[in-house]
């Protein structure tokens, strides 16, 4: 569980401070995405919670304890992924893994073959890491994060370079991952990704946060309570949502010929965000 209120940081020699007032709350077993534009202090605050990155001010509180009273033992309880992975390069994928293993104490190590094969890097593991295409790199990523099986992960854009196959297969780990109780912290610019995977998402924008909600709340309150309903012949109507089925205009479109299809007008995220934010998402 992470609790942060009251989160400001300003960079050394800055005047301006890059994160203002966060507050933000991810209980356990469930996934919380921050989602924001480049330069909108997402690593920045993912660096004060890998607690990397000292000298902030407010309250960040991980499984009930200030992140200050927390030791060396803190690394071993997280978890994470970067967006741009640092392997060693001359090293297998095996050795890589075994490297950052041996930086934890007294913690079990998931098996090897097992994870490999979680990502399908099998027929890879005792490869140096610098034959892997980007995509296996992250895959090798992904399992270098979870081997230590820590309470609390991190993943900064987990899906970032996959085709569409293997970034489905990383969502369901991360699933499952959610499922066995862990707390699970997403960075990304994705809205895929967020509406996939994410229980809450807060809009961070110039370093405030803008927004807290569930996906799907977001969609529906910033969306249309209406479908729209299209007939094989192109011809397209909307009908509000409440009373839908005593609405006897609705009921006489949908004899006048064959439908196509009734959608719901839910807006998108991409829409919310630029919504609330005024920001786009995309560069
Ligand atoms: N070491 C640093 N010193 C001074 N300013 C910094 C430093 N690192 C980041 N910043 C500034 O802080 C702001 C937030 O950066 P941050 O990397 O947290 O954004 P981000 O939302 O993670 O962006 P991206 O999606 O591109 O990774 C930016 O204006 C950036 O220039």
């Amino acid at each position: 569980m992470i609790n942060v209120d009251a989160l400001t940081y300003t960079y050394p020699g800055n005047t301006e401070p890059t994160l203002k007032g966060l507050q933000f709350s991810i209980p356990r077993g469930s996934i919380f995405g921050f989602l924001g534009p480049s330069g909108a202090g997402k690593s920045t605050a993912q660096r004060i919670l890998y607690k990397i990155l000292p000298g902030f001010s407010g309250e960040v509180n991980v499984n009930g304890k200030p992140l200050a009273d927390w030791g060396r033992e803190y690394f071993a309880g997280i978890g994470v992924g970067f967006e741009l992975p640092n392997h060693y390069l001359k090293l297998s994928g095996r050795e890589n893994l075994d490297l950052f293993a041996s930086m934890y104490e007294g913690v079990t190590i998931r098996d090897r073959d097992e994870l490999f094969a979680m990502v399908d890097l099998q027929d890879a593991a005792d490869k140096p890491v610098e034959t892997y295409s980007k995509g296996m790199k992250m895959r090798l990523n992904f399992i270098r994060a979870i081997q230590h099986d820590p309470d609390i992960l991190f993943f900064d854009e987990p899906t970032s370079g996959l085709d569409p196959i293997n970034a489905g297969k990383i969502n369901q780990h991360i699933l499952d991952l959610r499922a066995r109780g862990k707390t699970i912290f997403i960075t990304t610019h994705n809205m895929n990704t967020a509406d996939k995977l994410c229980d809450t998402v807060s809009f961070l924008a110039d370093g405030e946060i803008k927004a807290t909600d569930s996906p799907e709340n977001l969609r529906k309150n910033y969306g249309k309570e209406a479908v729209r309903v299209t007939l094989e012949s192109g011809e397209s109507r909307e009908f509000a949502l409440p009373q839908l089925g005593f609405n006897e205009q609705f009921s006489d479109f949908l004899k006048q010929g064959t439908v196509r299809n009734i959608a719901t007008l839910d807006a998108s995220l991409d829409e919310v965000f630029i919504a609330v934010t005024g920001k786009s998402l995309q560069p």
